[in-house]
């Protein structure tokens, strides 16, 4: 026979789950965004690029939206072909993005050229070597920006031992996550 008060006890159980779940994971961007500003800012006036987040990336946006507050301009790249670098294009939160290659999304702002930048990745070490989806698009758009602050930013969970390096990988300055802000072994 069906056990009703078992069945609500259920749905009951369930929903605080996903409610606790939602809490301690919903929350990591803006714990990323307040380690970011009391640990590493960046200088007055810099240029911020940052990215719209796709698939299980970490959200950035917090920290976009309190940048913006601070008087910061920023940024956000599109995708060109492959084997182009990125392209920064102005962007000021809460205007209208288009749809980009590989399920990335722009603004359709002028384009500007970034002094500190956020970096989107899979995997990264205490070295500062960093693994992206394997286009090398922010490789080919760094190592034409080397006066740009690198600034990693990921799950505390993507650190790995050691990623493996070829000649044309850029390294991060700083890896920011959840957790605070890692400064490389150099
Ligand atoms: N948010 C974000 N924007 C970004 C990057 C990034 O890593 N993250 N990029 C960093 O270079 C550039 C876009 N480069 C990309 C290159 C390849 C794939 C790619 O292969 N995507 C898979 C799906 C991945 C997923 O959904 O998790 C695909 O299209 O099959 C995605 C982005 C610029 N903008
Ligand atoms: N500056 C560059 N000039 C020429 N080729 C490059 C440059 N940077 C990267 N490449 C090439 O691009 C390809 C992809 O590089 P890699 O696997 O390091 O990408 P990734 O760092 O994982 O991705 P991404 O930077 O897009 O997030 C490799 O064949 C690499 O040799």
């Amino acid at each position: 026979m069906r056990d009703e008060g078992l069945a609500v006890a259920k749905v009951a159980a369930r929903a605080a789950a996903l409610a606790r779940r939602a809490g301690s994971c919903g929350d990591r961007g803006e714990r990323l965004a307040a380690h970011v500003l009391a640990d590493c800012a960046p200088p007055a006036g810099a240029v911020v690029s940052g990215f719209w987040p796709i698939g299980d990336e970490i959200d950035v946006r917090p920290l976009m939206v309190a940048l913006s507050a601070l008087g910061h301009r920023l940024c956000l790249p599109e995708t060109p072909k492959r084997g182009l670098p990125l392209v920064f294009r102005h962007w000021m939160p809460g205007e209208a993005l288009v749809a980009g290659r590989f399920g990335t999304s722009h603004p359709v702002g002028e384009v500007v050229v970034p002094d500190f930048v956020l970096v989107p990745l899979l995997a990264f070490d205490r070295k500062g070597n960093r693994l992206g989806y394997g286009a090398g698009y922010y490789d080919r758009t760094l190592a034409a920006m080397p006066g740009a602050f690198r600034l990693g930013c990921a799950f505390a969970c993507q650190e790995v031992a050691a990623v493996p390096v070829g000649p044309h990988d850029e390294r991060l300055d700083a890896v920011a996550t959840e957790i605070g802000v890692i400064g490389m072994m150099r």
